[in-house]
């Protein structure tokens, strides 16, 4: 990916960062690099997420998924980075085999999902490191009484990618499913790039080389300085542009199969970022659509956001016919394509003229290459940015509470957290 951070210097915008201050700033990123460098070399808890160019084998997870292969239809059981990496491929690229990402527990929603597929030609990505997530193991056994009832055998239908131990690692070996390895000293939501991420892009036939090459080229952009690095130099604008007031980060693709990246990134910015009292708040948005929904806000409201565009180079288009409608008649002349450039055009410049800071993050196309180096160049982003800020990037205790709520409230166990649930404060406003 490369990395244009011209609109968000403080001649441009405010809050901007002016580029003497990103000079200052680059002896924090060398410093940090340094860390990230000997965390990759020691392969320590999260530093270990960036050597998975070199870890994930293409190889074992096609066998794996092999039984499969033939699926009309998959449905990816898991939850935050258990489900979010594998969405962003699979929702960005090409294929004949639709996908379903069971990632929440709304009933109507699962249910409509059930009845609607193919069973007997659908698979099972089951995905949970922990292999104890209630939503994941709920949905999962849902998922398996509905293949039960359409007398379709499961275990010849489901892959399991899990931890070393626990219920889905069980129900593997006792089933003999075909099942993968959460890879060690990678948190969920920095797993895109192993088999977490990449079972359902194996099933849907996509190429596995390509996304792993295009992160291995992003791993070599790594180095001790911003202005060498795209993904560093966009981890050190946010970080900097935050220590300024700009503390949400409106991540913006134009481009509709990148819409779920948006998902995927606020996950690994929030949770990644978000302790102290500290971080960025990540929001989803989609040109051109939002131009016409958060816009305004971005433009003229709080001096509080970074606008983050999400670009292609090149892709397919498509002409638009001629019309006699006056006013519209220069659409006439161009095609789709040309339209959403010059609508992201005009939005960039837009907020460059109002002073709001924004970020270009440019890929070529969306192909599975282009798509790696995304996915990693975010993730060497956000670890950078958590060496400034001072975090502990990789873990995350604060969602632990409402778990431990949710497991009281059912009934699973003694938790003071099920306790305060009762002692809400109330002020109802009735129709
Ligand atoms: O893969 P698991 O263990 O099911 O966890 C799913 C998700 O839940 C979290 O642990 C947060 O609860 C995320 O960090 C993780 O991606």
């Amino acid at each position: 990916m490369n990395v244009d951070i011209g609109n968000a210097l403080a001649s441009v915008a405010s809050p901007g960062v002016s580029r003497e201050s990103l000079e200052r700033l680059d002896e924090q990123v060398a410093a940090a690099h340094e860390r990230i460098e000997a965390g990759m070399a020691n392969e320590e808890h999260g530093y270990e997420a960036l050597n998975l160019p070199q870890r994930t084998d293409p190889d074992e997870i096609r066998a794996a998924v092999e039984p499969v292969a033939d699926a009309d239809a998959l449905i990816t059981v898991g939850i935050g980075g258990s489900s979010l990496g594998a969405a962003t491929i699979a929702n960005a690229l090409e294929s004949d085999t639709e996908t379903v990402f069971l990632d929440n527990v709304d009933p109507e929603w699962v249910s409509s999902h059930l009845e609607r597929l193919p069973l007997q030609k659908t698979a099972i990505n089951v995905v949970s490191r922990s292999g104890t997530t209630a939503e994941t193991l709920a949905n999962f056994l849902v998922v398996r009484e509905a293949f039960e009832d359409a007398g379709v055998d499961w275990t010849e239908r489901t892959i399991v990618t899990t931890g070393e131990a626990g219920p889905l690692r069980d129900l593997a070996n006792r089933h003999d499913l075909p099942s993968l390895k959460v890879p060690d000293g990678v948190p969920g939501r920095f797993s895109a790039l192993s088999a977490v991420g990449m079972v359902a892009a194996a099933v849907c036939g996509h190429d596995l080389e390509a996304l792993l090459a295009g992160a291995a080229a992003e791993r070599e952009t790594l180095s001790g300085s911003l202005f060498d690095c795209p993904a560093y130099a966009y981890g050190a604008t946010t970080y900097a542009l935050d220590e300024r007031g700009a503390g949400i980060n409106a991540v913006m693709p134009y481009a509709e199969s990148l819409e779920t990246s948006a998902e995927w990134f606020a996950q690994l910015w929030a949770e990644s970022l978000g302790k102290d009292d500290l971080g960025q708040t990540p929001v989803r948005a989609l040109g051109v659509t939002d131009q016409h929904s958060q816009l305004q806000l971005y433009r003229a409201g709080p001096r509080d956001k970074l606008v983050t565009f999400v670009t292609t180079q090149e892709g397919t288009d498509r002409s638009i016919p001629a019309t006699d409608v006056e006013d519209l008649a220069y659409l006439g002349d161009a095609t789709l394509g040309e339209l959403l450039e010059a609508e992201f055009e005009a939005t960039e410049a837009s907020l460059a003229a109002a002073g709001r800071p924004n970020v270009r993050v440019e890929l070529e196309r969306v192909d599975e290459y282009e798509l790696g180096g995304l996915l990693y160049g975010m993730e060497a982003a956000c670890v950078l940015a958590g060496e400034l800020y001072g975090v502990n990037t990789f873990e995350q205790p604060a969602v632990e509470w409402a778990k431990n709520a949710t497991r009281g409230l059912l009934g699973g166990g003694e938790f003071e957290e099920a306790e305060a649930v009762a002692d809400k404060t109330e002020l109802r406003i009735e129709r």
